[in-house]
């Protein structure tokens, strides 16, 4: 029997990415998809705080500042701190698309150490579509865009409809997300597509 395709290369017959015509200009901030969101969220208070930006194209960028608490060897960046900024830096390329798509797959190469202190300019862009399968790509560099590389990243994210969340979450969450106009918006902006 015949599994699922799982491979991070775009079949033959995928499309080129087409930037929503709503989305920001590049330079401009995507904005928060959720306030408590590890990568994003600013009321998260252990979370990374990414200030993700939108890009040429269908691309987005972010820096990551490593900080004391995002060591895994002493003075040095732990890798799942890393996986979490590229993963969150694909993710908000739904802004540039207006599909909420998750994670499916994300495959990264950890090139060079990143100490504490280092800031990691990431870059992310959709290099592919296929249905309701995202083919995307990113890079860390350390100390500014054209540093050298230090993480890089090849995923898949699959597109979901807005009940992935209410059906998966929990109930609290869900609640108090939905009570909160600024969330609701979020999820309006999403569902106008195209
Ligand atoms: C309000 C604003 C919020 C906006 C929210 C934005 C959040 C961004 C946060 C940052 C990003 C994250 O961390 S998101 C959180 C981490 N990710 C998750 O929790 C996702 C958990 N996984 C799932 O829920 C599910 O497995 C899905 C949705 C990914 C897929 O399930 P499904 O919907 O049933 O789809 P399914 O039919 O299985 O698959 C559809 C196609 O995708 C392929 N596919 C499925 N899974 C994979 C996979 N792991 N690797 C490769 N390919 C895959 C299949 O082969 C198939 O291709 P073919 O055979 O048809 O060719």
């Amino acid at each position: 029997m015949r599994g699922p395709t799982t491979s991070l290369t775009p079949p033959a017959d995928a499309v080129a990415p087409a930037r929503h015509s709503g989305a920001p200009a590049p330079g401009e901030p995507l904005g928060s998809h959720y306030d408590h969101c590890f990568g994003c969220g600013g009321k998260q208070p252990h979370g990374l705080h990414l200030e993700i930006r939108a890009g040429e194209g269908v691309s987005a960028t972010a820096v990551l500042t490593v900080r004391e608490e995002h060591q895994g060897a002493p003075g040095l960046a732990h890798g799942g701190v890393l996986a979490a900024a590229l993963d969150e830096t694909l993710g908000a390329l739904g802004w540039m698309l207006r599909t909420i798509a998750v994670t499916g797959r994300l495959e990264t190469d950890f090139v060079r150490p990143v100490p504490v202190g280092t800031e990691l300019h990431l870059r992310a862009e959709v290099t592919a579509v296929h249905g309701r399968k995202i083919y995307a790509t990113a890079a860390g560099r350390a100390g500014g865009p054209e540093g050298p590389l230090a993480v890089r990243a090849a995923a898949l994210f699959v597109a979901v409809e807005v009940e992935h969340f209410t059906e998966n979450g929990r109930d609290e969450e869900i609640r108090a997300a939905m009570a909160d106009p600024d969330q609701v918006r979020v999820v309006r902006a999403f569902e106008v597509n195209p």
